[in-house]
């Protein structure tokens, strides 16, 4: 039984401090709160937050922060509406609230990542894969670039880690969500390489998934990341009847998370008592870069959440009585066109002429370690900083299957799971500052309605052009690869590039 119209949550407390963000809309039923008093609630959407505190007081009373839509949206299936009728009921057992979140539905969530070659003749059709768009100059380009990348992979091992981190990022993530009471099968969908998202897309479908959540494995949105997975997710969904039907929920960025802040806060902490003096450590964020045009010109959140979410870790750590400084700077730039600034390697020399001596390099856009933390950080940006004056150097891992960061993910799932099928977006005024969830077509019609302005295409893009985000992604990209090519005969090293 779904639990639209059942939620039958008990007592709740409605009051001013509830309703911060918006005020009561006067032509929606919710116009008769009084915000005084206690109602009970019938076919409500509150986030299973709420609902975790009504089961977790396991008495009647319980205060729920609410949130409402201030008009019935078609094909809004979770909306609410306060009575001040009587009928309360109090949800009180674990077993009400599975009920309520499970049901009979088969639980799915789609892990969506990057992907990396796993072997050394996986590199060219992965980067074919990177490039693939237009096809005949994806070839050309993962042809010439291949040596570059192979030299980088064969530097760590032979192979990207990536696929066997995800995998057990989504072992971890089962379990914890098991031990939450919420069964759910986990899959792994990889952008540019194995598991395809489309094999994964393929085994929920056999699987016989109801309920789908989707959650990038990038804290931060970003156009050339998580967006070019959704944007995929989205054709894939359009033109199968099965998952047309499918209900599903989106959790485009998660780096607000209160769990994912403290862990990373902690491995901070951590690697900050290595040093022989820790309160004179710069903490140095270096974030994957994309090109300028993205955040400029197509609407890209990324840098914006980056800087969010740089400052959300400072007070996290702050709160832990560590006030040292920090900066953020962007890395893995290709090609000559404009990316992100201030870039990693020019700032690393610069706090070397500032006379800073101990530097602790915090990867921060990814959740794995992977080719950009093992090889460009640790050896390239490590040696320039040893080159650039600094005498203390350090690097904090990846969060990989740290148990805080997983729990906190597993939560992320449990509160998107009243959204579900739920269009909980319609623009991006409208989508809440926390957990902003959405369908998929919802979430890239809110990106899509930001990016009016793109420059007219240039002549060479003019083939197959539209104002996706994917494809803009793969015009920019694209871009920054061809210009690449042209300096690619000078002997530079790879960060330079
Ligand atoms: C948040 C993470 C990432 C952003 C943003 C991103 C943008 C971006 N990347 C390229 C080009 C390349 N990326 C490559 C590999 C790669 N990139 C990320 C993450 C982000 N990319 C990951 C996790 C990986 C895989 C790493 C692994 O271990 O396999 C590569 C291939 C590797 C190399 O040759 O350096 C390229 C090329 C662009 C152009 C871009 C923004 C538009
Ligand atoms: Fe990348």
């Amino acid at each position: 039984m779904s639990y639209v119209g059942v939620i039958e949550v008990g007592r709740v407390e409605v009051g001013p401090s509830h309703f911060p963000k918006r005020p009561a809309p006067s032509n929606s039923s919710s116009s008769r709160i009084n915000l005084s008093r206690t109602y009970a609630i019938k076919s409500c959407s509150v986030s299973s937050r709420n609902l975790g505190q009504c089961y977790y007081k396991k008495s009647s009373g319980c205060k729920c922060k609410l949130g409402w839509s201030s008009q019935p949206l078609p094909g809004l299936r979770h909306h609410f509406r306060v009575q001040s009728s009587a009928s309360e009921a109090v949800l009180t057992s674990q077993s009400d609230f599975r009920k309520i979140l499970v049901g009979n539905e088969k639980i799915g969530v789609l892990l969506l990542n990057l992907g990396g070659p796993e072997t050394l003749d996986d590199v060219q059709p992965f980067l074919f894969n990177l490039f693939a768009d237009p096809k005949p100059l994806a070839q050309f380009i993962s042809v010439v670039r291949a040596p570059k990348s192979k030299e980088g992979y064969a530097s760590i091992g032979g192979g990207s880690p990536l696929r066997q981190i995800t995998d057990a990022q989504a072992e971890a993530l089962r379990k914890a969500l098991c031990d939450k009471d919420i069964p759910a099968k986990v899959y792994v969908g990889m952008r540019y390489w194995h598991p395809f998202t489309e094999e994964a897309i393929e085994q929920i479908k056999q699987d016989g998934i109801t309920k789908l959540v989707v959650l990038p494995l990038y804290p931060q949105f970003s156009i050339s990341t998580s967006g070019s997975s959704l944007r995929l997710l989205e054709g894939i969904f359009r033109e199968d009847e099965y998952l047309v039907n499918m209900q599903h929920t989106v959790i485009p960025s998660w780096y607000q998370r209160e769990g994912y802040i403290k862990a990373m806060a902690t491995l901070i902490e951590k690697e900050l008592s290595t040093f022989p003096e820790p309160q004179k450590v710069m903490i140095f964020f270096s974030a994957h870069g994309v090109p300028l045009a993205y955040v400029e010109e197509a609407g890209d959140p990324y840098k914006a959440e980056m800087e969010e979410c740089v400052d959300l870790i400072m007070e996290e750590l702050e709160k832990r009585g560590i006030t040292n400084s920090c900066t953020l700077a962007y890395q893995s730039r290709v090609g000559p066109v404009e990316w992100l600034r201030p870039y990693t390697d020019e700032t690393i020399i610069e706090l070397g002429q500032k006379g800073i001596k101990s530097l602790l390099a915090v990867p921060i856009s990814f959740v794995s370690e992977h080719i950009e933390t093992l090889e460009e950080i640790d050896v390239e940006y490590k040696e320039l900083a040893l080159e650039s004056g600094i005498k203390h150097w350090g690097r904090v891992p990846a969060l990989g299957c740290e148990p805080t960061f997983i729990t906190d993910l597993a939560d992320a799932v449990i509160e998107s799971l009243p959204y579900v099928g739920a269009m909980a977006v319609s623009n991006l005024e409208a989508r809440q500052p926390l957990v902003p969830l959405g369908s998929v077509e919802e979430l890239l019609a809110a990106y899509d309605s930001k990016r009016n302005e793109l420059p007219p295409p240039v002549t060479v893009w003019e083939w197959g052009w539209t104002k996706s985000a994917e494809t803009w992604n793969g015009r920019a990209a694209m871009l920054a690869v061809l210009a690449l090519l042209v300096l690619e005969e000078r002997p530079m090293p790879r960060r330079l590039i």
